[in-house]
């Protein structure tokens, strides 16, 4: 429950609208900027020593991720995806993913890896979670698509002991979001022209 209809009303607003901005990005800036986002992500010094990190397939114009994967395959890092619990409501559980790994469309109509229990990685053993996000703030504040899955996965990131970082273009910056008290801040966002840290 939101604790304004104001505020809940205005995020979905936001939503809407950023959703609509990065759907209109031409193949040709979506290709660009994810190459430049992958360069930008793989020189930021925790991944250069980054085993195990979690990715996203990118959908709806979502800065796409497929580039920075490729890349860390290559690298023989390995790369885990959100899979949506079976039966705990808003839990994401990672999963490995492998060139040969077959993915099965959910519910919310996203690719995911099948569930697979010898594929599992627990939180613990994350270095870094790399967060999709719709829109982000000048404090690093991220609105998702309304599901609190990754407001849930990022509970008590530091104690778990893996890194958030934010992965979007630079049209889902907004000077300030309204926020809800269940909000977790991410400490670093990458998008094609820059890093933003606090
Ligand atoms: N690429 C990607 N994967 C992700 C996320 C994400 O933001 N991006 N998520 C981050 O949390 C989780 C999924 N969260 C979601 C939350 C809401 C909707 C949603 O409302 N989707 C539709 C309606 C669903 C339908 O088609 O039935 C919509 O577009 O309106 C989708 C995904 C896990 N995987
Ligand atoms: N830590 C939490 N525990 C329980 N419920 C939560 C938690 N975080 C968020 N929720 C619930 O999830 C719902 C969606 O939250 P919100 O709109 O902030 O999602 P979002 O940040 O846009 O999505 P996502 O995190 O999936 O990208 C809210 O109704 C909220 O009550």
């Amino acid at each position: 429950m939101s604790h304004s209809p104001d505020v809940s009303a205005s995020r979905q607003h936001i939503r809407q609208h950023i959703r609509q901005v990065r759907r209109a990005l031409t193949p040709h800036q979506q290709q660009s900027s994810a190459h430049e986002a992958a360069k930008r992500f793989l020189s930021w010094s925790p991944a250069a020593s980054a085993q195990h990190i979690g990715l996203f397939l990118s959908v709806d114009g979502e800065l796409d991720t497929r580039p920075l994967i490729e890349r860390l395959w290559a690298m023989n890092r390995s790369v885990y995806l959100p899979v949506l619990h079976p039966f705990s409501t808003g839990g994401l559980i990672m999963v490995r993913y492998e060139p040969d790994t077959e993915l099965v469309v959910n519910r919310l109509r996203i690719p995911e890896p099948r569930l697979d229990v010898r594929q599992i990685l627990p939180l613990q053993h994350l270095d870094i979670l790399v967060t999709p996000l719709v829109a982000f703030d000048s404090t690093g504040q991220r609105l998702g698509m309304g599901g609190g899955f990754y407001d849930r996965t990022l509970q008590n990131w530091r104690e778990h002991g893996f890194i958030p970082v934010g992965y979007a273009h630079d049209c889902q910056h907004v000077e300030a979001l309204p926020t809800e008290r269940w909000d977790i801040p991410l400490p670093t966002i990458v998008t094609p022209s820059k890093l933003w840290a606090w």
